[in-house]
């Protein structure tokens, strides 16, 4: 963290020190030209000179900035993702362990970002593969996060990230935290227990590349994930049997979502933005490719108490129980809402309607339905992560009848109907599949 606080002050410093003064850029070739002019005509050239007495006197007094010196400004003004996260454990809101494991993350998010970004140039396949549908995209992410949480032995380590050229030896990733005891990716069938860690058994979930049936289309996609600490009774610390062990990262894993010291997401869009929340509100951090760095650009993000969009997959109505189908055709009645209608913005991409929701307000649904009872969305990766978020930015996260952050997984697929957003529009829908009043 130091070095990278280290790199943002030299090219703050770069900055400042290479910008000449701005008012003898602007001043001095109208001095001359003004000049010129007097030889010519002294009357004219008086009355042509008032304003630029004036310009010339603004310019002393106060020298006009040029956009190299502005942006040098700027950046003075600027928090980064590393020092709002050494004000928090400079307040005692979390702790150096976790910070790391939050900043191997961000710089894993980087990674993929790099990654969506250059999808097309870089494999002509696209990251939705040839395979399958699913394809390396989500595999090539989860593999940076991964990379990011453990610390690899060094004949384990692929070279990719290796301290070894910066002095810190032979398998010590640069970007790796090596603070996590488990890690669950929805990628994965199970759950991993991490072979090597420094200190700290974190439990992290995350979905690596939410959305990538997208990505060919240069459409947003994004990572999500949540940290736990671990269940007190289930240390995997010297366990020897493979099988108890696999049960012991599952029970660490199958945690309540009220259990989550952290939950974020980074969309990959026309900006590559983290958003996330360690349960004291909800900050967003847009990446700045000129220095390398996450920016924090939304602070104390709240979600208005209301808001005229869904987000559905229509296409599944006719799969729908009779209040979910009650509910939707509601929103499109002009005089009940006074005289406009809700408006529909569904990408397919949990993320991208999510940041959507959480800035605009507004619903996103994923619905039970004929076919798929609990809906699409999983409870660990996707639902609980969401509405943490939701609920920390002051909206709600329902699977229409229940708090999601109050289900605990009995398995690590787990899928659960999810309506997160606005707090009243979460409450409307629960009203009507419920059978209940409306909210106030
Ligand atoms: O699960 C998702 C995308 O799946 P994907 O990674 O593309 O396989 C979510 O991001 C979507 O919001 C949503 O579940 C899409 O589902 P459909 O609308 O395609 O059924």
């Amino acid at each position: 963290m130091a070095a990278s606080i280290a790199t943002v002050s030299m090219q703050r410093c770069g900055a400042a020190c290479s910008t000449k003064p701005a008012g003898q850029v602007l001043v001095v070739p109208a001095l001359r030209s003004a000049a010129a002019a007097f030889r010519a005509s002294p009357a004219a050239a008086a009355r042509r000179a008032a304003p630029l007495r004036a310009v010339v006197a603004q310019a002393v007094a106060a020298p006009a900035a040029t956009p190299a010196a502005t942006s040098a400004k700027s950046q003075y003004e600027l928090q980064t993702l590393t020092t709002w996260l050494l004000d928090l454990e400079k307040n005692a809101v979390i702790d150096n362990e976790l910070a790391a494991v939050i900043s191997s993350i961000a710089t894993a998010c980087k990674q993929i970002g790099s990654l969506v970004n250059r999808a097309g140039i870089s494999n002509p396949h696209g990251l939705a593969g040839p395979e399958n549908g699913a394809g390396r995209g989500p595999e090539e992410a989860g593999r940076h996060l991964k990379r990011g949480l453990r610390k690899l032995p060094a004949q384990q380590w692929d070279g990719a990230g290796s301290g070894a050229a910066a002095g810190l030896g032979p398998g010590v990733g640069l970007a790796a935290c090596g603070r996590t005891g488990v890690i669950a990716s929805e990628e994965e069938d199970l759950p991993v227990a991490v072979e090597e860690t420094f200190s700290g058994e974190y439990v992290v979930v995350f979905d690596p590349l939410d959305g990538s049936s997208n990505i060919d289309a240069g459409i947003s996609v994004g990572s999500i994930f949540g940290i736990y600490e671990p269940s007190p009774e289930c240390s995997i610390e010297d366990m020897d049997d493979p099988e108890e062990m696999m049960k012991k990262c599952v029970l660490n894993v199958c945690q309540a979502g009220n259990e989550l010291l952290c939950a974020g997401y980074t969309l990959y869009s026309s900006a590559t933005i983290l958003v996330l929340t360690v349960g004291k509100g909800v900050y967003g951090f847009t990446f700045d490719p000129l220095i390398g760095e996450f920016i924090l650009s939304h602070p104390n993000i709240r979600i208005p108490d209301k808001g005229k969009i869904y987000s559905f997959n229509e296409g599944n109505y006719q799969m729908w129980s009779e209040e979910q189908k009650k509910y939707i055709d509601s929103l499109k009645y002009p005089e009940k809402w006074g005289g406009k209608p809700y408006s529909s913005r569904y990408i397919g991409s949990l993320v991208g309607d999510f940041h959507r929701t959480l800035l605009y307000g507004g619903i996103y649904g994923y619905p039970g339905d004929a076919k798929n009872t609990n809906g699409k969305l999983r409870l660990l990766y996707e639902c609980a992560p969401m509405s943490m978020i939701a609920e920390q930015a002051g909206g709600k996260g329902s699977t229409g009848f229940q708090r999601v952050l109050d289900i605990v997984p009995e398995a690590v697929h787990q899928r659960v109907p999810l309506f997160c957003g606005s707090k009243w529009e979460v409450e409307y829908l629960e009203s009507v599949l419920q059978g209940k009043p409306e909210p106030k």
